[in-house]
């Protein structure tokens, strides 16, 4: 089952186009892998979705998920989308929190929003979702800045993960964590992603952080797309020689981990 069909979207600014026409499906439970180097037009891609664009940006072709065309939504209705089918986590973890409220009120944020529970199933529901994260119940009480930013990140997919979404978006989620934060993160969101069957769209520049989770990859450059096929397939035969570029600059610095042979 397809959970989200992008099909013809541009997104422009008051001076230039940033993406041009780029079309693709993610499909229920896969891993999809949206690379490229900085300035591509992956984050934009990510915000068009839902609707998160900045205002001087405009999208247009059709996102299409649960049978809505998303860039057709009125507001109210994205915010519903928004959390219960699609749901975000980003590079900036801390800007996904307010400072002066604690993980506990982040969560009752969301439930309160979308949910129907009691204040005891609220807290129930929370610590399950922190538990499941590897993060001990009484980070529940704490405030954003009493955690490590992989804690912190780890917060983050346990409230973007509540509602159960159908596609989890996580724009470049290791980039600012330390190299062990980063591991535990991608094991965590298989893990879920085993658990939960959502899909997930993950943005990065880095080929490294795909290699062992990406069932797709599709390389974007300029704002177009300019290849998309099996994880294997681009890694190991990649058809475009700035596809070859990317794979060489991500695995060629400091590569403790080489690229593994097909199959692996
Ligand atoms: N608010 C804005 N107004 C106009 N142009 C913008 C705005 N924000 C970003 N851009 C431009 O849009 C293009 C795509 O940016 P985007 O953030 O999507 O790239 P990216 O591939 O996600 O890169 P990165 O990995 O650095 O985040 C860039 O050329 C950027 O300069």
């Amino acid at each position: 089952m397809t959970v989200l069909s992008v099909k013809q979207l541009s997104i422009a600014g008051p001076q230039n186009g940033v993406v041009h026409q780029i079309s693709f499906d993610i499909q229920q439970g896969e891993w999809f892998a949206l690379v490229g180097q900085s300035g591509s037009g992956k984050s934009m891609t990510a915000s068009a979705i839902g609707q998160l664009l900045p205002p001087n940006m405009k999208a247009t072709g059709e996102i299409w998920c649960g049978g809505r065309n998303l860039l057709s939504l009125p507001p109210g209705e994205m915010r519903e989308i928004r959390g219960k089918r699609v749901s975000y986590i980003f590079q900036d973890y801390q800007g996904s929190f307010t400072p002066f409220h604690t993980i506990g009120q982040h969560f009752e944020e969301v439930q309160r929003t979308h949910l129907t529970l009691s204040k005891a199933e609220r807290r129930q529901q929370a610590n399950s979702a922190l538990i499941s994260v590897g993060l001990q119940e009484e980070m529940y009480d704490r405030y954003p800045a009493q955690l490590s930013g992989g804690q912190l990140q780890r917060a983050s997919i346990a409230i973007a993960l509540l509602l159960r979404p159908d596609l989890l978006i996580a724009d470049e989620p290791t980039t600012a964590l330390d190299s062990m934060s980063s591991f535990r993160v991608l094991e965590l969101l298989a893990k879920l992603q085993q658990d939960t069957g959502c899909a997930i769209l993950f943005i990065t520049h880095d080929l490294r952080h795909v290699r062992k989770y990406a069932d797709r990859i599709a390389v974007m450059k300029d704002g177009h797309i300019i290849e998309t096929d099996a994880a294997q397939q681009v890694l190991h035969q990649p058809q475009q020689s700035f596809t070859r570029l990317l794979i060489h600059s991500s695995f060629s610095f400091g590569n403790l981990n080489p690229l593994p042979s097909a199959g692996e």
